[in-house]
């Protein structure tokens, strides 16, 4: 569905997208996952046709991004950041109109409400709307022509978690639809995506199934707050890596409760206080701290060994 290489974009001095490769199989849900200004926006808006890329190459549902823009158009739906609804017009009247402009049978707009759990709210004007039901309405907006290829720009950015948790439920739902997503929720990309590409500075720094992700991490994931001994962990045997943030530390270990006993008792010897102990598998922050050094959750941290 989408064949890219090389995509790169500039904006004068700044390098936004450094030469990115994207394979996108029908069906398959795909997220760019990383940081604000990470280029994951100006990748999407360079395979949607709205941003020529400055340099590369890529076939999206079938048609050459820069050979066959209006082709590439008229097969995607892309929803952006801040979606594309006018706060006076009534729902079902913003659907139809949308249905209109794509030459589809009005009834598309009633069906799409149906999709969405919109029904009832069909004569509402945009504006008196949640942002979770104006989301989802941004988003049927964008499968009113039954595009092969879906490209959501940060579909949950901003919601409460009930709403985030209804829209993933009615975007797991659609039947067959290929998506590509961008996100700076690792729960997010966890929750709906098949394929994730890890991007920062502009680049892919790693990619797979949220699973093989985390298990290319080895191990587990032990969090302490500890008055010290920081010297002490990062040169224990079962320790990976050590990331220190004020008085937390985070170890990634091979054995989660061996590596547990043996740094408690290391620790306690040398007269270090431990006043919390978490373990847990490995999450997505956890991939991104790996290969970049920082956290998604709580940028900023640094990473050591
Ligand atoms: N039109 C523009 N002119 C100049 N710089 C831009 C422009 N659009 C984006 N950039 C810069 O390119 C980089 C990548 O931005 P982009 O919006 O693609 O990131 P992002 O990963 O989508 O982040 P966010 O989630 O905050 O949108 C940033 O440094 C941004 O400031």
């Amino acid at each position: 569905m989408i064949f890219a290489r090389g995509l790169r974009k500039s904006f004068g001095d700044v390098d936004a997208v450094r030469g990115v490769d994207l394979d996108v199989a029908p069906g398959e849900v795909v997220g760019l996952l990383g940081p604000n200004g990470a280029g994951k926006t100006t990748t999407l808006r360079m395979l949607t046709t709205l941003l020529r890329p400055t340099s590369g190459t890529a076939v999206v549902a079938g048609a050459d991004l820069l050979a066959e823009p209006a082709l590439v158009r008229s097969r995607i739906g892309y929803v952006a950041q801040s979606g594309g609804t006018e706060p006076r017009c009534r729902v079902l009247e913003e659907l139809e109109f949308q249905a209109d402009l794509y030459r589809v049978p009005r009834s598309r707009g009633a069906e799409l409400c149906e999709v969405f759990g919109l029904s009832g709210l069909e004569r509402r004007t945009v504006a008196t709307l949640s942002g979770g039901q104006r989301r989802k309405l941004d988003i049927a907006l964008g499968l009113v022509h039954s595009p092969a290829l879906l490209l959501l720009d940060e579909p949950s950015l901003g919601l409460d978690p009930a709403s985030r948790d209804d829209l993933w439920a009615h975007l797991r739902a659609l039947p067959g639809t290929t998506v590509v997503l961008t996100t700076h929720y690792l729960d997010e990309a966890d929750a709906l995506c098949d394929r994730v590409l890890v991007v920062d500075h502009g680049a892919v720094v790693a990619s797979g199934t949220p699973a093989s992700l985390k298990r290319q991490l080895r191990g587990d994931v032990i969090t302490l707050e500890v008055s010290g001994g920081v010297s002490l962990l990062e040169s224990h045997p079962l320790v990976h890596s050590v990331a220190v943030s004020g008085s937390s530390v985070r170890l990634t270990v091979a054995d989660g409760s061996r590596a547990l006993v043996s740094l408690l008792r290391v620790l306690d010897d040398a007269g270090f206080e431990v006043s919390s102990v978490e373990l847990h598998q490995p999450t997505l922050d956890d991939v991104f701290r790996a290969v970049t050094g920082r956290s998604l959750e709580l940028p900023g941290r640094v990473v050591v060994g």
